[in-house]
Parts: C-alpha cells; sequence; structure tokens
C-alpha cells in the first residue's frame, strides 16, 4: 500500500512537522493511525452515522457508504435545522459554510468526529469540540494547488481587468481602451503568510518574473531564500514596497482585521489587494473606503467577512474582482479534499487517530508508524498499572527506552494515560479529552527517556508513584507482528502476551504453587490460555501472569489466597 510522507505546514501550530498520509495505515478506512489495542477498536459501522452538510465529492460519500457507514447529505439545512438533527449523528463532515458552533457541539450528543473537507477549521469552535472529546480533522494540501491557482488567476485578472473586459463584450461593445491594465512581471508580490498556499503561490509569481517579498514569522529566512523569496523584515515593508498584497494566513484572533485601515494606509496608490485567504483579514469596510477613494488601484476577493455574501458594496466598485469562495472550487481538490475528510471521520468513528487530527496528537518525523503501533501497549500499561494499585499515586512516569526513545511520542503519553484513566472516569474517554480529565484529576504525567536499552530494541515502562507504595509495569511490542508483550510486572520480569482476562498472583517461590491455582480455575471451569511466571532470587517470592477464558470471581481469588504461599491475586481487565 501507498504510504505518502510529506510535509506540511500546521495552520495553528505554525511549524513544520512531517505526517503520513495515504492509505496504508489501517485494515478499514485508510488516514488514522490505529491506536487503541486491537481488541478495542470498532471495527463495526453499521448503524453508524455520518452527516455530511455541503456538497461533497461523490467518490467521498461512495466510500463512507462502502464502509458501512450511513450517511445522509443534507446540504440546505439551516443553522436551526443542524442543531435539531445533529444529536443523531457519530460523525460530521463539513467545508467553510457550516458554522460548528459550541451550541452544535453541545446537542451533538452522539458525535465522535468532525471532518473538514477542506483546510480552514475557523468555522468550527475547536475548544468546544475538544472539551467533548470530539475529535476534528481537516484535509490540509487537498485543496492547496487549487487556492494557489485562483489567487494567480484573480491577480491576473485584477490586473488586466478581464472579467470587466468580458463583461463588457457580452454585452456586445469592444472597448479596448478602457480596459487597459498592467503587467505583473517586475512588480513586488507581498505575502502575507508562506505556507502551503502562500509557497505555491510564490512559484507561480517568480514564473512570471515578480519580485516576491514574504511575511511570515513562522517561516525561516533561510527556507524563504530557497524558495528564492525574499523575507520581510516586518509586515510594513510588505504594505510600502508591495505592488500586490496577498494574503496566506488563517483566520484567527491574531489575523482578524490585519489589514485594517492603518495598513491600507502605507500602501501605494498602485497597490492591488488579493485575498483568498479569509474574510475578516481585510477589514471590508476599510477596503471598501479605499478602493472607492483610489487611495489603492484595486482588490481581488473570494473571501468575505459573512458568506454567504450577496449584497456587498465591494460589488458596486469598478476596480474590484470577487469570486465566491472559489478557492478550493476544482474537481481535483473536491476530490481530495472529500475523501481525505472522509477517511479521516472513519478511522476517527473506529477508535483511530486520523493523521490529520487537529486536535489529538499525532507522532510526526521518523518513526510515526511505528509510534502509533505502540499506543495499544501503552493504553494496556496503563489500565494494567492501574488495577495492580491499591491506592493509586498521582505521579505516572513513562519511561521509553531504546528505539522509541527518539520517537515524538505524545501519543502515546496520552495512551498510557487514557489505558490508566479508564477504570478512574465514568466519561468515555479518547485522545482527543484524555489530557483535560488528566490535569482534572490531578494526575502528574512525567516522561524520561534512555535511548540505550539492553534487551529490548524498544521498553516503555510506566510507573505509578505518589500513593501507598510504587506500581511498575514494563512492555514492548515483538517480531513482524509487532504483537505486545508484557515484560516486568511489579518488578518481576515476565514475557507474556496480554490478554482481555488476566490472573496476577504473588506467591513464595515454592514447588507446588502452579498446581494449585491450575486445580482452583479448574474446578471452578475457568480455562487458562496461558501463563508466565517471573522470580526473585530463587527460593524466595515468585509472581504468575496468567490468561485465562473469562472473569475470575471474588470468591475464586480468596480461595486462591487462603492457601498459604500466596500473597496477593487480582483479577485484571485489559480491555
Ligand atoms: N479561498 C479558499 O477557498 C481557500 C482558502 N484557504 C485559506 O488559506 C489559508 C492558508 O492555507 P495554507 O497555506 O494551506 O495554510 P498553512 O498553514 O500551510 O500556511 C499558513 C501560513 O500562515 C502563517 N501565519 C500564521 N499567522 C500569521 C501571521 N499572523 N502573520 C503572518 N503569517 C502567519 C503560518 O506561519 C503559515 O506559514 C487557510 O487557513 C484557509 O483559511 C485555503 C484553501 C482554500
Ligand atoms: O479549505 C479551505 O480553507 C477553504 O476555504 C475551502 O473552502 P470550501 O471547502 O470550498 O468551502
Amino acid at each position: 500500500m501507498r504510504v505518502l510522507r510529506r510535509l506540511r505546514h500546521h495552520r495553528h501550530h505554525r511549524r513544520h512537522r512531517a505526517r503520513a498520509g495515504g492509505s496504508g495505515l489501517s485494515r478499514g478506512a485508510g488516514q488514522g493511525r490505529r491506536c487503541g489495542p486491537e481488541s478495542l477498536l470498532e471495527e463495526r459501522s453499521e448503524g453508524v452515522k455520518v452527516l455530511v452538510t455541503e456538497k461533497l465529492a461523490d467518490v467521498a460519500v461512495d466510500f463512507l457508504r462502502k464502509e458501512g457507514f450511513e450517511v445522509d447529505t443534507l446540504y440546505d439545512l439551516s443553522p436551526q435545522e443542524l442543531l435539531e438533527r445533529i444529536g443523531e449523528y457519530d460523525g460530521l463532515i463539513v467545508r467553510s459554510a457550516t458554522k460548528v458552533t459550541a451550541e452544535v457541539i453541545e446537542r451533538a450528543g452522539r458525535l465522535k468526529a468532525i471532518g473538514r473537507a477542506g483546510i480552514g477549521v475557523d468555522n468550527i469552535d475547536l475548544e468546544a469540540a475538544s472539551r467533548r472529546g470530539i475529535l476534528v480533522a481537516n484535509a490540509p494540501e487537498s485543496n492547496t494547488v487549487a487556492a494557489g491557482e485562483h489567487t494567480l488567476g484573480m491577480m491576473l485578472a485584477v490586473a488586466r481587468r478581464i472579467p470587466h473586459a468580458d463583461a463588457s463584450l457580452r454585452e456586445r461593445q469592444w472597448r479596448r481602451s478602457a480596459f487597459k491594465g498592467v503587467e505583473v512581471a517586475g512588480k513586488t508580490l507581498g505575502l502575507i503568510g508562506i505556507g502551503h498556499v502562500g509557497s505555491i503561490v510564490a512559484r507561480g509569481a517568480l514564473g512570471m518574473r515578480m519580485r516576491v517579498l514574504a511575511y511570515d514569522p513562522y517561516v525561516a529566512a533561510e527556507r524563504m531564500r530557497d524558495m528564492n523569496v525574499e523575507p520581510a523584515e516586518s509586515l510594513e515593508q510588505i504594505y510600502r514596497e508591495a505592488d500586490f498584497i496577498s494574503l496566506h494566513v488563517p483566520k484567527t484572533p491574531q489575523t482578524v482585521g490585519l489589514v485594517d485601515e492603518k495598513a491600507i494606509s502605507m500602501m501605494k496608490p498602485t497597490a492591488y489587494i488579493i485575498n483568498v485567504a479569509r474574510g475578516g483579514i481585510v477589514d471590508e469596510k476599510a477596503l471598501y473606503r479605499a478602493l472607492k477613494e483610489g487611495r489603492i488601484a484595486g482588490a481581488a476577493i473570494d473571501v468575505f467577512e459573512d458568506e454567504p455574501a450577496t449584497d456587498s458594496p465591494l460589488f458596486d466598485l469598478p476596480n474590484v474582482v470577487v469570486t465566491p469562495h472559489l478557492g478550493a472550487s476544482t474537481v481535483e481538490a473536491q476530490d481530495r479534499a472529500g475523501v481525505t475528510a472522509a477517511e479521516q471521520v472513519a478511522a476517527a468513528l473506529r477508535g483511530g487517530v486520523p493523521v490529520n487530527a487537529i486536535n489529538a496528537p499525532v507522532p510526526v518525523g521518523e518513526g510515526a508508524e511505528s509510534v502509533a503501533q505502540f499506543a495499544g501497549l501503552c493504553e494496556i500499561l496503563g489500565r494494567l498499572l492501574y488495577q495492580l494499585t491499591d491506592r493509586p499515586g498521582n505521579i505516572l512516569k513513562v519511561e521509553y527506552r531504546g528505539e522509541i526513545a527518539d520517537r515524538d511520542t505524545r501519543l502515546l503519553d496520552v495512551a498510557a494515560q487514557k489505558g490508566l484513566l479508564t477504570n478512574m472516569v465514568h466519561e468515555p474517554l479518547n485522545y482527543v479529552n484524555t489530557p483535560a480529565l488528566t490535569r482534572e484529576r490531578g494526575l502528574r504525567v512525567e516522561t524520561s527517556r534512555i535511548p540505550e536499552s539492553s534487551d529490548y530494541t524498544s521498553l516503555i515502562t510506566l510507573r505509578l508513584e505518589g500513593g501507598a507504595g510504587e506500581s511498575v509495569v514494563s512492555g514492548t511490542l515483538i517480531g513482524p507482528k509487532m504483537e505486545p508483550r508484557l515484560v516486568e510486572i511489579q518488578g518481576y520480569t515476565m514475557d507474556i502476551i496480554p490478554e482481555k482476562h488476566m490472573l496476577f498472583i504473588l506467591n513464595e517461590d515454592v514447588p507446588g504453587m502452579i498446581g494449585r491455582v491450575g486445580t482452583i480455575l479448574g474446578n471452578h471451569g475457568i480455562n487458562i490460555g496461558n501463563m508466565a511466571v517471573g522470580r526473585g532470587a530463587p527460593g524466595t517470592r515468585a509472581a504468575m501472569a496468567i490468561t485465562v477464558d473469562e472473569p475470575v470471581p471474588e470468591a475464586v481469588l480468596q480461595e486462591i489466597l487462603k492457601i498459604p504461599g500466596f500473597r496477593d491475586a487480582r483479577f485484571v481487565t485489559l480491555s
């Protein structure tokens, strides 16, 4: 299967991060890291309902249906109708027009995942979604080429007044002298934001022999120079020097109103503003005044403060080119955005963390996929740790040894917490809401890394401290199938594949103990699957880990403990 590796510039974290995309990561829907213990992952999709509120590529809807989801495409829902219907759905897929407000999220009792078939997520209340444990994932890069090409098209359209000339000729007027434009070659294009879309615009502009100047505090000057782009010292430099100013930043509290009256006042009277980013980043009223008074030459606008915008005063100005938010509207981009969003939602609904998750940790960088494979193990270790502890402490120590110590393990930190909290909290836990619940419970998480590991390629140890004594468990993944193994429990070295029902017993290291346990379990009709023993110094203490086919009742544990030499016997459930 195809696995793509690519660099993406994350919108909000504003740093370059490597991500794996493609469809090689899971058995069912692609684009997700399988993060839970395999047995915990939800494979069934019957009865799992996905609502699509905006036109999505047919291939994306087909994909979801083939995966067994029930899909409703309700493209004309009013905000009120959305509030009324959202409670029926487990997944939601939107584009930019659906406002997924805190109120929508509050009413979305079943909702587990929101997919954005595009880039900008400013129409989704991320904080509200995260609080409710709803995973949000978008489709970065799906439409960057489309948005970049649209920007270049808009720049040429406004520079050469193409739409006006077209409209005039359709009125049967041959007015050649009325539509004299300006060239872009030799002019300065000032980019505000040079992430994915900005870079594509830069490339096109350089091809047209423009000088490209860019302002982006989160992209290194070196990287810009590699692209033959001149790093601007400040926004002011862009405003003062650029002939065309094009915005390619996300809409955030920091960028709303970025290009305001003051910014426009610094621009050349011959300058053009192009906005294919988001409405509201350019102050529309200030823009209107400047255009009307001829303080700048023109503007090309694809996005508006209030969309759908059918009545903007900008539409009456002759030096403006407008399109109704068409930046992403190409066949190719829509196919990509739709399929990616659908894959992300499908993966999330099956318990994975999709690779484009915005509000959950996704491993990045070298070995990212192998990190995801350890998530199930960490969750098991967390569950086990809690159940082995009588009075759990509030410090969770996660130790990474060997290869795993060099990886991005944020996902694993959360997986361990998720396992630990499972039996502590009543809320359903996932990778989105677990860190907040950990904090709420006053649990401190400390991680440490030791790159060398003598016995295993990678070893993960969880310790719970600060309560009645310390509890410790270690595990690893073994073999070509990367199967989980418990290799240390409460200081005893052993080797056993974890299973749903397990028994842990501490006993004196004397002959006959294993047989006694076997006899008691057998007397109660409890079948043993597997067994491992760990020892202290010979003849002192020992421990047994036993997998059983069904839960072991408390009375059976008590029967074991009545036999001299047995010190502790616990039944644990690992899924
Ligand atoms: N009109 C349309 O249909 C489309 C619009 N968009 C818009 O374009 C935006 C950019 O998309 P991408 O390039 O893919 O995102 P990106 O995340 O790759 O790039 C955004 C860049 O903006 C920079 N940035 C953030 N805050 C900044 C600030 N205050 N000043 C200067 N730079 C800042 C970031 O460092 C980053 O390099 C999206 O967030 C979306 O709103 C994207 C696709 C289609
Ligand atoms: O991807 C983006 O950020 C866009 O603005 C595209 O929006 P759309 O999906 O066409 O409503």
